[in-house]
């Protein structure tokens, strides 16, 4: 899983085939592909010992020609420039292809989380939050949470930032908690997203979410929802994982029950009543639907031989790498790709980033309604030019989203 190459190439080689099908040239290619502004930090942790330990951490603006910049904070011992980069980019094509008026950025420390207390990461993210703060602001960029980082982190980034400006500043990040101007709905959003284009998938061959097989890998706060709703739509969530393992039942697993399994055990391995199951055996199962909604290089040249499911759907981002798309594609399975399939939480943060301006608070049913709309018609849009121009739904995601990006660039003059 961690032999593939830096998301970096596979995101290059995205938007060199958008570039090529659009016909921009080699000057616009450059721009489109080079970051607008990177920050690299050092972050010193007293830890609860007493020692001194010092952190990398990174926040970069991929592009900033449709609005401030918009994504979020990841802390995994993973996290490398070219890793944040990768996801910076991602970000801009997203909020491009759901229309919402950001550009993308991304934001990390190289740090595992599960290594720290919770004294120790706050420390973590308000010196972070300090070292970057030349960057961030709601009008300029704006970040969420990301794996290894929750509603939490958000609390002390908002806080650290607002102590800076002397008044209390929401709109500086999305994905907080509702007591602090959390949007109702943003916890799920990304899951429910997942979900939405799952069905316009299936509806457009007369199908449904109802009665399909689906397996997760990842139960974070994107897998254990989307595992949740797919349940609570009908389907039979027969496999889920995290990075300990999977378990697998093929009368469908107890959601309800393996959340409090989790809660109690930190991990989904040991559920009562499933078998055990491995990750590579978990994306080898013969189910309609595979969510992976973990990491990165998940489904590579190795792996995607593999794959039985009909349809794939990307929770995570940059799960797939080029290679493993052709085969894919040669093997008769669709791919949601990632910035469609996971913008349902950028969607919802944007909601949140709204109320938080007009300081005026929506329904649950009005944001529900809103997401899907909007995860609905962005499906449709995709799916139109997959058909129309004889691509992929990834290539046509990227299509649309980078068209957009060069259309505000050549608009405001940045770029003739
Ligand atoms: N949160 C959001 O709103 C959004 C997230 N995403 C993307 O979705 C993905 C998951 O994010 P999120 O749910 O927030 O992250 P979390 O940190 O909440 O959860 C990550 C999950 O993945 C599991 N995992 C980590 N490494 C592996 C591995 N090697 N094999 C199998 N499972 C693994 C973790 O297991 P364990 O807990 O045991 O470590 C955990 O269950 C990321 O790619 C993220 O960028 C995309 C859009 C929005
Ligand atoms: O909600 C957001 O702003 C972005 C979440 C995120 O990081 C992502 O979509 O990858």
């Amino acid at each position: 899983m961690t032999s593939a190459p830096s998301p970096i190439v596979s995101a290059y080689a995205q938007l060199a085939a958008a570039v090529r099908h659009l016909g921009y040239d080699e000057g616009l290619h450059q721009h489109l592909r080079t970051p607008r502004r990177e920050l690299h930090v050092a972050v010193p942790l007293r830890t609860d010992a007493g020692d001194l330990k010092l952190f990398h951490g990174y926040r970069v603006q991929h592009n900033v020609s449709r609005g401030p910049g918009k994504g979020g904070l990841r802390f995994s011992r993973d996290v490398d420039i070219d890793e944040v980069r990768a996801l910076a980019m991602w970000m801009t094509w997203k909020c491009a292809v759901v229309d919402i008026p950001y550009g993308g950025a991304k934001g990390g420390v190289t740090i595992d989380p599960a290594e720290h207390s919770a004294a120790e990461l706050e420390r973590v993210t308000r010196r972070y939050t300090t070292e970057i703060m030349p960057l961030i602001g709601p009008e300029t960029d704006i970040m969420a949470p990301d794996m290894g980082t929750d509603e939490q982190t958000m609390a002390w980034v908002m806080d650290t930032y607002s102590t800076s400006r002397g008044h209390t500043i929401p709109a500086v990040v999305t994905g907080k908690p509702i007591a602090i101007g959390g949007s109702l709905g943003r916890a799920v959003a990304t899951s429910a997203g997942v979900v939405h284009v799952t069905q316009s998938a299936l509806e457009a061959q007369g199908e449904k979410v109802a009665g399909k097989t689906v397996a997760v890998q990842g139960f974070g706060k994107v897998g254990s929802h989307a595992a949740a709703i797919y349940a609570a739509r009908g389907a039979r969530v027969v496999a889920v994982s995290d990075v300990h393992g999977g378990v697998r039942d093929d009368a469908g697993l107890d959601i309800d029950r393996l959340f409090a399994h989790v809660a109690a055990a930190g991990t989904v391995v040991g559920f009562a009543d499933a078998d055990p199951i491995t990750n590579a055996q978990m994306l080898a199962m013969d189910v309609d639907v595979l969510v992976p909604a973990a990491m990165e290089n998940v489904l590579t040249a190795e792996t995607a031989p593999t794959v039985r499911a009909r349809l794939v759907v990307e929770g995570a981002n940059g799960p797939t790498t080029p290679e493993a798309d052709a085969v894919m594609e040669a093997n008769g399975i669709t791919v949601i790709p990632d910035i469609l399939a996971n913008a349902g939480g950028v969607v919802v943060s944007y909601f949140e980033w709204v109320q938080a301006n007009q300081v005026y608070w929506w329904t649950a049913q009005e944001i529900d309604e809103r997401l899907e709309q909007r995860m609905v018609m962005a499906y449709d849009a995709v799916a139109e030019l997959a058909r129309r121009d004889g691509l992929s739904l990834r290539e046509a995601a990227n299509v649309i989203a980078v068209k957009r990006v060069a259309e505000a660039h050549s608009i405001r003059g940045l770029y003739p």
